[in-house]
């Protein structure tokens, strides 16, 4: 991919995320830097990666061709007006802030500079990540290609074509992780009520997590019900734990919670 001047503001999990999977594959660490109003996440990052660091973010940015805004949805206001005492015309801006439209962002920068509005995940640490991005149409060919190839780094993408689907891609993606989490977590518990210990209760759970996802992206022409039908014997016991969460209401469960987080992603969108 080609290399620009990046800056990161804001040096939380989701920018050591990408930094990291940018070093590995190889992205010039002389080019990124950091910017945090505390030392600690700075001093880790400068250490495993050689990035430039920086706790004042209107220095930071100020060679930057790149801004990379990673704070929390309800700092951005506070982190981006600042910047405004710097020259931020010919800067791409790349947004990962959850439920914030890009009309929203370039209001707080004061300016209508472009913006690819982008929702990762955490899986983005391991280079698995799942990023959906959105630009409009006066963001650049050069700067799409640059954004995707950067978030391609530490995962896979998709464009999307209405800024509204990136709150339901965070509903998909960017939240469901913790959903995983949760589900596993409940499983836990329950390997150990039935008498394992904890850690291999985890183990249990993780590896046939793992084994579940290999089988899932290892088939892609298997539909997802066809592989949960193949474990699943008539009359047998995963029929019946099956039977179980079809009678409680799974499916309306988890529709339920993913449209509790696009509404979130809504409300967000108006109250920062
Ligand atoms: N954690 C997740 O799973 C995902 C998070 N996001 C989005 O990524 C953004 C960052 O989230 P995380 O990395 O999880 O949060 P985080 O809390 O780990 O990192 C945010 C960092 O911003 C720093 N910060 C606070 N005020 C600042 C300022 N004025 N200038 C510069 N830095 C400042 C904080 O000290 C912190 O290190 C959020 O907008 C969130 O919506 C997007 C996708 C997934
Ligand atoms: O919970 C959040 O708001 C962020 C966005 C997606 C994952 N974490």
């Amino acid at each position: 991919m080609q290399h620009r001047k990046i800056t990161f503001v804001g040096a939380g999990n989701m920018s050591r995320s990408i930094i990291s999977g940018m070093v590995k594959s190889g992205y010039p660490a002389a080019l990124i830097t950091a910017s945090n109003p505390s030392r600690p996440k700075l001093d880790a990052l400068q250490q495993e990666f050689g990035i430039a660091v920086c706790q004042n973010n209107v220095d930071a940015i100020a060679d930057a061709d790149v801004v990379v805004l990673a704070v929390k949805p309800q700092l951005m206001e506070e982190a981006t007006g600042p910047l405004q005492q710097t020259s931020l015309a010919g800067k791409l801006f790349i947004s990962i802030a959850a439920g914030l439209p890009v009309a929203r962002i370039q209001n707080m920068l004061g300016g209508a500079y472009p913006i690819v509005r982008t929702m990762p995940n955490t899986p983005s640490a391991m280079g698995l990540g799942m990023t959906g991005l959105y630009a409009d149409a006066q963001v650049s060919e050069a700067d799409r290609t640059f954004a995707g190839d950067l978030l391609a780094q530490v995962g896979k993408i998709t464009w999307v074509d209405e800024e509204a689907m990136l709150n339901a891609l965070t509903a998909a993606a960017g939240s469901s992780p913790a959903y995983f989490f949760l589900f596993l977590e409940a499983m836990q518990d329950k390997a150990m009520a039935l008498g394992f210990d904890k850690d291999t209760a985890r183990l249990l759970v993780e590896q046939a997590m793992l084994g579940a996802a290999h089988m899932v992206c290892h088939n892609p022409e298997l539909e997802l019900s066809t592989l949960r039908a193949q474990v699943t014997s008539k009359g047998g016991t995963t029929a019946a734990a099956i039977d179980q969460f079809e009678q409680q209401g799974l499916r309306n469960l988890v529709g339920d919670a993913m449209q509790a987080a696009v509404d979130r992603a809504g409300v967000m969108s108006k109250a920062f």
